[in-house]
């Protein structure tokens, strides 16, 4: 499967930069990476994006629009048409699928997403999904001697939250599926956000990178290819069409490769043994179980999630296939849900197993409820007042 990234706003722009960057050469799914921005700071330091595919938008000042998503709904409006044929630089016409990257919080991106998102919609028949990071609570709260107005390096965004909820109410029903991240819970005690953003941004490219590099992979179960691979349409069919939440949780294990990367094992493909059962299949249900119950890019309640997808990947030999099919279950069982797809990913030089779960149409998502019921006070108040 390729796909179009397409980043908007700050963060937007360095997620597509380090999702380029994470994508593998032998398994690409990145068919072009753009870079959108009404900041033109915020552009420094992207180098896998070429020029041709990064362009500033909007004639506003250096320091972008300052958290005003009012006014980045108006520029986005303004020039949607024109960032839509920003992408004619790339292959959209082909194009598998479209993920849209954005930092729910602000105004560029949230301002342009609603309005590009319908804009890619209108135009081709490829799904578009929408790739967000929800705003961590500690930028809403000032440090001692800030004003509470929202400053230049990203620290304070006092409206991040209600921003964030309006934006995500504008994606309903235009945007196939949101895939989230919360920077909140990525975010370790005394940290902002914009002091680890690589890290963030790395983190969350490692994981769109495992699982879409895997709908990248040719099929067949010959020469260390997928036996059973996972396309666009079954991407398709776990994202929805309903701008339902995904989530996604990766686990890894460090095994033991002959350096060849075990081409010579008995895992799916071949049938010299050089791994040992008992040890593949312990390495494939640890991955699995890390990948579940670790850390989500979004925290839910596996139950909640109406649909799921597990690719299982690394060295051929490790990819034992009884272990595999126990991880679905695994998952059938933690969802409740009986539409879960696999899939695996055979990676000759890897050094590790690993395991992507996709967690899609969860609701309720208690950390969304949260972020609305927060911001729908403030609602009401502006309308009585
Ligand atoms: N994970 C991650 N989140 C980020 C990053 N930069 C900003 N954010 C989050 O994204 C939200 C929006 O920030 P930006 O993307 O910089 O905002 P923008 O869309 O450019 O809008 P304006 O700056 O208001 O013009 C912030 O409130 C943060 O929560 C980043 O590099 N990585």
């Amino acid at each position: 499967m390729q796909l179009e990234v397409i980043g908007v706003g700050g963060a937007g722009c360095r997620i597509a930069e380090a999702i380029r960057r994470s994508d593998p050469a032998e398994h690409s799914f990145v068919a072009d990476a753009f870079a959108f921005d009404t900041d033109s700071a915020s552009r420094v330091g992207l180098e896998a994006i070429p020029d041709s595919h990064r362009h500033r938008y909007g004639e506003t000042s250096e320091g972008g629009l300052d958290g005003n998503l009012q006014r980045g709904l108006a520029v986005g409006e303004e020039y949607v048409d024109e960032l839509s044929r920003r992408l004619d630089a790339g292959s959209p016409s082909v194009a598998d699928a479209f993920l849209v990257a954005v930092g729910l919080g602000g105004a560029t991106g949230g301002g342009t997403v609603p309005h590009l998102v319908g804009n890619l919609q209108t135009l081709y028949d490829a799904p578009v999904y929408v790739l967000a990071t929800l705003p961590a609570r500690r930028e809403l709260e000032p440090p001692p001697g800030n004003d509470g107005r929202a400053d230049a390096d990203g620290h304070v965004r006092p409206m991040a939250e209600e921003n964030a909820v309006r934006t995500l109410d504008r994606l309903d029903g235009l945007a196939n599926a949101v895939i989230c991240f919360d920077n909140e819970s990525w975010l370790k005690r005394g940290e902002t956000v914009a002091d680890v953003r690589d890290r963030l941004n790395r983190e969350l490219a490692a994981r769109v990178a495992a699982f879409f590099s895997a709908t990248a992979d040719a099929g067949g179960g010959a020469d260390g290819a997928a036996e059973t691979i996972v396309d666009a349409s079954d991407v398709g069919r776990i994202l929805g069409s309903g701008t339902d939440v995904a989530t996604i949780g990766y686990g890894t294990q460090r095994v033991e490769t002959d350096g060849g990367g075990s081409r010579f094992g008995l895992g799916l493909f071949s049938s010299e043994p050089s791994v040992e059962t008992s040890e593949a299949v312990s390495a494939v249900e640890t991955s699995v179980g890390k990948a579940l119950r670790g850390k989500l890019t979004l925290e839910c309640e596996p139950a909640n999630a109406s649909r799921a997808m597990l690719v299982v990947g690394g060295p051929p030999a490790w990819l034992n296939r009884r272990a595999i099919a126990d991880g679905r279950r695994t998952i059938e069982s933690a969802t409740g849900s009986s539409e879960i797809l696999g899939g695996d990913a055979p990676r000759p030089d890897g050094e590790d197993v690993f395991a992507v779960v996709v967690l899609a149409g969860v609701d309720p998502v208690s950390r969304l409820e949260a972020l609305r019921s927060r911001t729908r006070p403030l609602d009401r108040g502006r309308r009585d007042a």
